[in-house]
């Protein structure tokens, strides 16, 4: 009996220390689970609104995240209404998610304003990644955007340029703001639709209203299941009524191509060449895509390329001017520079690229787009599957801002980097095709701009140009270290107050 009894407290005991192993094992494992599947450290967050009220206040959403960011972290979410969020703001973390993870993070959050403007988001910017947006994109690198179209605009540039010159010569004080968005705005125009553009000025105010409501702040897209919100503010109707004015102006410049292709005119681009508008309807007529181009598709990336050309250039631009007036010796070094190269000729010609020469305006110009990135949270991107970022867990559909402008002040990467220091990137390896995480005013991987030498060919020959043509001054009474640098609300980071300068003729003999 004793035998049993102790046989029996043996059993027990194994029995008892088998299960402690089991449930030791089984809390370990629903412990890593839950380790794997923590969110990455963010603010608190309140009932109904998560973490919004965070970004209430004053200051822009990049410098408000990157002060959050230097509490909580680099990879640090937000709820933003019923939108979970995470934000990138080392250039550590936005490696391992744009280039390790990249396919990962390829899609792009289907918002709002993006729905209205482009279409159902049938553009490039906003389609999400599969085959559609690999047929596009490649429309856009072989053809519309491709380094032979872009020289083939060379023409319009020139010409735009020569008017704008013109037109600074005129007067004393210069709202070079309004002159240089008005120049990249009709470059894209008569590049887009060549010598059928009809009602520039009218689309030119149309264009402005319709970015600058989409760069407006919608109910729905905080609060996508709440649809009795949605359009509280009306915002959503007025730009559904600006877009459909864009539409119709947009549908008659097609029409008139599409007749001009029926009566054997296949190139109404102003000096000869083929338009963008030309280029899709060839496309078109040799059915050369997977599925049928509508007039819908080709004024969707119409949009892509006016919203592309037009602001993130002459954001570049204005800043660039607005830096090289507060900093008058690296203003100085780069009028030395062009004046040198370009050697007493009155006529500039993009076919003597001449403008490769100069190589501390390209410095300028890099350190323009580090200190101002046009994009100062990229282009949103949305996570397409559960992904383990730096241990946290990302769960599917979790939106992902990527703050390339803190990225571009983060300290250990860049000395002094709250300073205007073109000489930083002499001798040094750094470009912007997107392989140096703290520096991508482009983008990075698979969405990376396909738009960047259109983009360039409109800020270095134009800003070659002003200086040479040139001296400029500040108005009577503001002194270089006194000039307004504040940004504005919306998309591109843009400079808030129009940027006043007088501006004097040189002579050239
Ligand atoms: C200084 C000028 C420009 C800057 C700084 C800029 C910046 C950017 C950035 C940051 C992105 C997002 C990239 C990403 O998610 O990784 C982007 C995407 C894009 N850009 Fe640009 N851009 C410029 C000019 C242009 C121009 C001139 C065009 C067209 C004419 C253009 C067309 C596009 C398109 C279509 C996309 C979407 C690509 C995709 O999602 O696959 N951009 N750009």
């Amino acid at each position: 009996m004793a035998i049993y009894s102790s046989l029996f407290d043996l059993v027990s005991l194994l029995l008892f220390f088998s299960s402690l192993f089991v449930l030791v094992r089984l809390w370990r494992i629903s412990k890593t689970r839950n380790q794997n599947k923590r969110l990455p450290p963010g603010p608190w967050r309140l009932p109904f609104i998560g973490s919004l009220h965070h970004l209430i206040g004053g200051e822009l959403p990049h410098r408000t995240l990157k002060n959050l960011a230097q509490k909580y972290g680099p990879l640090m979410y937000l709820q933003l209404g019923q939108v979970p969020t995470i934000i990138i703001s080392s250039p550590r973390i936005a490696k391992e998610v744009l280039k390790t993870h990249d396919l990962a993070f390829a899609n792009r959050p289907q918002l709002t304003s993006s729905t209205i403007i482009f279409y159902n988001n049938i553009d490039m910017v906003f389609s999400q990644y599969g085959d559609y947006w690999r047929q596009m994109r490649k429309i856009c690198i072989v053809e519309l955007l491709s380094s032979k179209m872009v020289k083939s605009f060379s023409g319009i540039r020139e010409k735009e340029l020569s008017s704008l010159i013109s037109s600074i010569r005129s007067m004393t004080e210069v709202n070079i703001t309004e002159k240089i968005f008005m120049f990249t705005n009709s470059v894209t125009c008569r590049s887009a639709f060549g010598k059928i553009c009809k009602d520039r000025g009218e689309f030119r105010t149309l264009l402005k209203e319709v970015l600058l409501l989409a760069g407006g702040f919608f109910v729905a897209d905080l609060f996508p299941c709440w649809k009795l919100l949605h359009n509280l503010s009306g915002m959503e109707s007025r730009l559904v009524n600006a877009h459909r004015k864009v539409d119709e102006i947009m549908e008659n410049i097609i029409n008139e191509h599409i007749a001009n292709r029926a009566a054997g005119n296949k190139r109404n681009g102003e000096f000869g060449d083929e338009d963008l508008v030309d280029v899709f309807l060839r496309i078109k007529e040799k059915d050369q895509l997977h599925f049928p181009i509508t007039n819908g598709h080709i004024k969707a990336m119409l949009f892509d390329i006016f919203l592309g050309g037009t602001e993130t250039s002459s954001t570049v631009l204005i800043w660039a001017l607005a830096e090289l007036m507060k900093n008058p010796n690296v203003m100085a070094k780069a009028q030395s520079e062009v004046r040198q190269v370009f050697k007493g000729k009155k006529i500039y010609d993009e076919e003597d690229n001449i403008v490769e020469k100069l190589s501390y305006l390209k410095l300028v110009i890099m350190e323009t787009l580090r200190l101002h990135t046009p994009a100062p949270l990229m282009g949103p991107r949305e996570c397409r599957e559960e992904t383990n970022i730096a241990g946290y867990n990302i769960p599917n559909k979790t939106k992902v801002l990527v703050n390339a402008w803190a990225l571009a002040r983060d300290v250990e990467s860049w000395n002094d980097p709250e300073s205007f220091i073109p000489e930083r990137f002499y001798n040094s390896s750094i470009d912007f095709m997107g392989n140096y995480f703290e520096y991508i005013p482009f983008g990075t991987g698979r969405r990376i701009c396909p738009g960047i030498q259109f983009g360039l060919a409109n800020i270095g020959v134009p800003l070659a140009q002003l200086l040479y043509n040139f001296e400029w001054k500040l108005p009577y009474g503001i002194n270089p270290q006194d000039l307004d640098m504040t940004e504005t609300h919306g998309l591109t980071g843009a400079k808030q107050n129009d940027l006043y300068l007088v501006a004097t003729y040189r002579e050239i003999f």
